[in-house]
């Protein structure tokens, strides 16, 4: 293994392929058999309304939640067994409060780079200049520059936001997995994250974000799956012409790519 990459990650595998997956919440089912297969390059929107298993979902992509049946592979690998995960950006719904210890917005988003350390050399000074343009990068693209010293949970949600978007550019992960990044977050970040997008999307890089509505995302996605009562309920893909087509009832949701 090099830099956390596993020689055995499968040449070809899909980021995220899932089959029949169900997952068990207090002993009721909140993921009933979802197929979902996510594309490299795919910008995909999971919707749906309040409690139909959205955040399950993403969690269960990336087996932070078991699955009761089925099966689930990261790059072809169950999630027990997948050690790329600096291939794996994650941005979760909001900033964990910590333990007492105020971190500036700098911190919360070197940590983004911790998964790109090798767990058994020390960091070499190219290592470490290479994590501080990274962060510097991020924090630009989020544009939260001005704001690095702050401490992270002073900042208004928005921004508290977008340094966890920042944390997982940090990373420079090849797929970035969003838990509902445009809630209760307002105008400025909205754009900011469109932006950032465009830039993901523009450089072939996999998006998986959960959205109750796009907004200034809608552009930006080229698939989209309707989850209802845990079940993809619809589907649809961008289309030649750029328009959403192909919304389907209850059939599996497959990638183009
Ligand atoms: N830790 C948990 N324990 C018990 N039930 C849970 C847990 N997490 C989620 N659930 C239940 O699972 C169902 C799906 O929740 P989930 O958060 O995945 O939905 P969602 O579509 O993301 O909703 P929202 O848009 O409100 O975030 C809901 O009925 C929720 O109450």
């Amino acid at each position: 293994m090099t830099d956390g990459v596993p020689a055995t990650d499968r040449a070809g595998a899909p980021p995220f392929a899932m089959t029949g997956g169900v997952v068990r919440r207090d002993g009721r089912e909140v993921l009933s058999g979802v197929d979902l297969r996510v594309g490299a390059g795919d910008v995909l929107a999971i919707l749906g309304p309040n409690g139909a298993g959205k955040s399950t979902l993403v969690k269960a992509l990336l087996g932070l939640v078991p699955l009761a049946a089925g099966r689930t592979e990261i790059y072809g690998e169950p999630p027990a067994r997948f050690r790329g995960w600096r291939r794996v950006g994650y941005v979760p719904q909001r900033l964990p409060m910590g333990g007492g210890v105020p971190s500036t917005v700098r911190e919360v988003v070197a940590s983004g780079r911790i998964a790109r350390r090798s767990r058994w050399l020390p960091a070499l000074v190219t290592d470490r200049a290479a994590d501080r343009a990274a962060v510097d990068r991020a924090l630009e693209a989020v544009g939260l520059a001005g704001r690095a010293r702050d401490s992270a949970h002073l900042l208004s949600g928005g921004q508290q936001q977008r340094v966890l978007i920042a944390r997982a550019l940090a990373g420079e992960p090849d797929v970035f997995v969003m838990d509902e990044p445009t809630a209760g977050v307002d105008a400025a970040s909205q754009a900011a994250l469109a932006a950032t997008l465009r830039g993901l999307a523009d450089a072939g890089r996999t998006v998986v974000l959960v959205a109750h509505e796009l907004g200034p995302l809608e552009p930006l996605i080229t698939r989209t799956v309707e989850l209802e009562h845990g079940r993809v309920a619809r589907e649809s893909a961008r289309d030649m012409t750029g328009r959403m087509t192909g919304s389907t009832a209850g059939s599996a949701a497959g990638s183009a790519a």
